[in-house]
């Protein structure tokens, strides 16, 4: 059977492409009837893969559109093909977490070549058992990249938590790699051959939490056409990445402690609880004990999460390891892009310097890939770099002495508590970090 691939356009119909032969012989289009929800249409045509098309619709839209699809099913790949395309939309949908991106004119076999990859690849470490379909996405070397003392010592505990089995919680800013981290730790465990299977916490409603995490049987409600595994379930015998806990609601919370204590699940519409196998590595980007002492977050849950913990370190307590992980990213990207880039100049790999990198890891990724889509030859000049990048950094040699003394005052009158910083400043923890990126302010000391 062909693999289905759902579209949604945010405007117009792509007929042009999906009339393709090539296209059309090897995959399945569906697509949302008048009126029906992305959402709906999903649950109606499990898709293989989703694919966004932009038409002339505003970048704001269209991004909006990737979000969504990728916070309600962040398992599925989404494709954009952009009939405008402009590099802030190829930058805003790296971010907003598409898989690949595909700007007019189409080559349709260039489109299906990355389809089948995409889906095959996934499919590959499913069947290995190596790495569940969630963990693979983005790149996996096996280890962090980064030769920093800080970086081998993390390296030297991913390694030492992986063969004890205990329940690990990590936590680090976002984009640190904290999920890259937990796909370590289960790559080197004793679980290794059975499935990783990640859950985005965040993403978990009260009204889907039972039926996402323990599944449920036939006719446990309307539309329950068939019994459908849970989460738990699906990693039989090996590892539950439970990512974002620091989001969840209270009913995920409560639930989730259940099936810890009980290691049992009891599916929807389902008799006695069916005892489970599998170990659990959570993370969070949000400071755990202020979440308790604020009352958001179970005390008790808490402790049976934090048995043994990492703290990935942001990107700038370890500037050091800038280079090699350009270097992994450029390795990545080479043969993501079927390129031969060799490196970046010095007055670029100087500009990577300059910035603080709020968005850590990931930002550095995003922003080199953003790169390779303005084609750069075999070297990467300053100029190849995204202009907004090159803006953010002339803004910052510009920035209004004032603003950046009021950032330092509340950070340093807050022991550098970015959260309530950020309240002190009645600003939301994103525009704190994204001021103090622009103001290429640098929190001096370590991490405990
Ligand atoms: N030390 C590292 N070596 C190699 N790649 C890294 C490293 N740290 C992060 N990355 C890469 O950066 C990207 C983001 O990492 P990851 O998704 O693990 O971050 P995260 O901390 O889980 O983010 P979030 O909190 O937003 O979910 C991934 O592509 C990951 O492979």
């Amino acid at each position: 059977m062909h693999p289905s691939v759902l579209i949604v356009a945010c405007d117009g119909r792509p007929s042009d492409f999906m009339a393709d032969p090539s296209l059309s012989r090897n995959l399945t289009w569906v697509h949302t009837t008048p009126g029906e929800s992305v959402v709906a249409a999903m649950d109606r045509h499990q898709p293989g893969l989703v694919l966004v098309y932009s038409g002339t619709a505003a970048n704001s839209r269209v991004l909006a559109s990737v979000s969504h699809i990728k916070r309600r099913f962040p398992t599925t790949p989404v494709f954009l093909v952009a009939r405008e395309s402009s590099e802030s939309l190829a930058i805003g949908a790296l971010k907003a977490g598409v898989d690949d991106y595909f700007k007019y004119p189409l080559r349709a076999k260039a489109l299906l070549a990355q389809i089948e990859q995409k889906l095959g690849s996934d499919n590959e470490n499913l069947s290995k058992g190596t790495l569940s379909k969630d963990a693979s996405k983005g790149y996996f070397p096996g280890k962090l990249v980064g030769e920093s003392r800080i970086m081998e010592e993390i390296n030297g505990l991913l390694e030492r938590i992986a063969i004890v089995d205990s329940t690990v919680l990590i936590t680090g800013e976002t984009g640190t790699g904290k999920e890259l981290a937990a796909g370590i730790i289960h790559t080197k465990s004793t679980r290794t051959r059975q499935p990783m299977v990640s859950v985005n916490c965040a993403a978990l409603p009260d009204s889907l939490v039972e039926s996402e995490l323990f599944g449920y049987e036939k006719g446990a409600f309307t539309g329950a056409v068939t019994p459908t595994r849970g989460r738990f379930e699906q990693a039989r015998g090996g590892t539950v990445f439970l990512d974002e806990i620091g989001d969840m609601t209270s009913l995920a919370q409560a639930k989730i402690l259940r099936v810890i204590e009980e290691k049992a699940i009891s599916p929807l519409g389902g008799g006695d609880p069916r005892p489970l196998d599998f170990r659990l590595v959570a993370a969070t980007n949000r400071d755990p004990e202020t979440l308790i002492a604020e009352g958001v977050f179970r005390e008790d849950l808490f402790y049976r999460l934090n048995v043994a913990r990492v703290h990935m370190p942001s990107l700038r307590d370890h500037p050091e390891d800038l280079p090699s992980l350009v270097a992994h990213a450029i390795d990545c990207l080479n043969l993501k892009f079927g390129r031969r880039v060799k490196g970046l100049s010095t007055a670029a790999m100087d500009a990577l310097g300059q910035h603080s990198w709020p968005g850590n890891v990931r930002e550095l990724m995003n922003l080199l890939e953003a790169t390779y889509i303005n084609m750069p030859a075999d070297t990467i000049h300053f100029a190849d770099l995204p202009v907004q990048f090159q803006r953010c950094l002339e803004d910052s040699r510009h920035m209004p002495e004032n603003e950046r003394a009021a950032i330092l005052s509340a950070l340093m009158e807050t022991n550098w508590n970015k959260s309530t910083a950020a309240r002190k400043l009645n600003w939301s923890r994103m525009t704190l970090y994204r001021k103090m990126a622009k103001h290429r302010i640098v929190e001096e000391r370590r991490h405990p």
